[in-house]
């Protein structure tokens, strides 16, 4: 018997979703700042769905340039100059004219991601968003750094570019826009607590006294889990830059000065060169032994843990917690986020999943990159 269904290209669901993003069609020219361990795989996965994207939703994503510390690279979706030596394409970075070369024609849509941890390139922001530029970042110096340029990014981003951060707290968990769609419907925060660093929620888990903890430390990163610098991490200002962030977001003018912080990195190595500091990394297996055996004397496991309340009050250090408590059972880079709030107020919003590592907070950037094309309007 013959079928009376149409054939696939003819699906009735089929052809007016095509013909739907071929009509939204619209062009995102995209540079990329900071091609380290997040911004190479954020650029593998932009490539990877460039034609989905197109296809699917009519997003024409167009990688027009890519800044190193040194060195950028521009017109990267150009085969005529991709064809070139390497040596003709690379030039001495100059932010400026990447930016400008990004924005292109007047009228096209064009965003520049962030993924260095540099406070010059975040202290370009404001300048970018209200000459246009969208800027998404998982970079956490804009919006935990000095009040006041912070509120020059909030202001250029009412009417200029769009500017989204999802990927500073947590990595690619949905936090910021948790907390955002809380507030926005009406709900008030009380409190946050939780487990906000993927490495320290990785090495407590990993550390049981077998392997010294410098060793894990060099795991960690050598797995892209920590900063840059790890000491960023250890010392817990990580952290409170996440916890600042959030703070923000709830309209609480709170700074980095606010939040008493516990470092784990002795004092004579907080200010060493990075190579030194790796290179003594074994002066914390000590005391970190110590911090351990105190907490197994009282049947307890090590964890990091932060909180912030309305009051302003902001904390973040090492505790030792008993088995039962929930923040105990976590696995691998997992964080915790607990919300508290007027309509969660007797059981929090949790929050939980890993919080670190590069393809993870790749794709949280990504989703920021797709939430911002959404709200395109089509243009040629
Ligand atoms: N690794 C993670 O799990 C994770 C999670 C969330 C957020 N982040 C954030 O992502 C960012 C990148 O982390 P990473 O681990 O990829 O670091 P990385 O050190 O591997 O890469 C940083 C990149 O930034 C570039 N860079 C530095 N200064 C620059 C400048 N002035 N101009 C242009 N480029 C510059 C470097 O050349 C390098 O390519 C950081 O801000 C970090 O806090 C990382
Ligand atoms: N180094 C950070 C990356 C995520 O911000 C962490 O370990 O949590």
């Amino acid at each position: 018997m013959e079928s009376c269904a149409p054939p696939i290209a003819e699906h009735p669901h089929r052809l007016p979703s095509l013909q739907a993003a071929m009509s939204r069609r619209r062009t995102l020219a995209v540079g990329l700042i900071g091609p380290g361990r997040v911004g190479s795989v954020l650029l593998a996965q932009l490539r990877a769905a460039q034609e989905r994207l197109l296809r699917d939703t009519g997003l024409a994503l167009k990688l027009c340039g890519v800044a190193a510390s040194r060195r950028m690279w521009l017109d990267c979706d150009d085969p005529e100059l991709n064809a070139q030596h390497d040596a003709q394409t690379w030039r001495p970075t100059d932010l400026e004219q990447f930016a400008a070369h990004v924005r292109g024609d007047e009228g096209r849509h064009a965003m520049l991601v962030d993924c260095s941890a540099n406070d010059m390139v975040a202290s370009k922001y404001s300048y970018w968003l209200a000459s246009g530029l969208h800027v998404v970042t998982p970079n956490k110096l804009a919006s935990s750094g000095p009040l006041s340029r912070w509120q020059a990014i909030r202001a250029a981003s009412q009417h200029g570019g769009r500017f989204r951060y999802e990927a500073t707290v947590c990595a690619g968990l949905p936090v910021v826009q948790t907390l955002r769609d809380l507030l926005d419907t009406g709900d008030q925060l009380l409190s946050v607590e939780g487990m906000f660093s993927g490495t320290l929620a990785w090495l407590c888990c990993q550390y049981d006294g077998k392997r010294p903890f410098s060793a894990l430390v060099r795991e960690a990163h050598a797995l892209g889990y920590t900063e840059p610098d790890p000491r960023d991490d250890l010392s817990g200002m990580d952290v409170a830059r996440k916890l600042v962030i959030l703070a923000r977001e709830a309209g609480w003018p709170m700074s980095l000065h606010d939040v008493a912080v516990e470092s784990l990195v002795p004092a004579e190595l907080a200010e060493v060169p990075l190579e030194e500091f790796m290179a003594r990394l074994e002066e914390l297996d000590a005391p970190m032994a110590a911090r351990l055996a105190e907490a197994h004397a009282h049947q307890g496991v090590l964890r990091h843990v932060a909180s912030l309340d309305r009051n302003g009050r902001a904390q973040v250090g090492l505790q030792a917690l008993p088995s039962p408590h929930p923040f105990a059972h976590t696995r691998l880079t997992d964080n915790i986020v607990q919300f508290r709030t007027q309509r969660y107020r007797d059981n929090p919003l949790l929050v939980q999943g890993p919080g670190a590592g590069p393809e993870v907070t790749a794709a949280g950037i990504f989703a920021d990159l797709l939430r911002i094309a959404e709200s395109l309007q089509v243009r040629a």
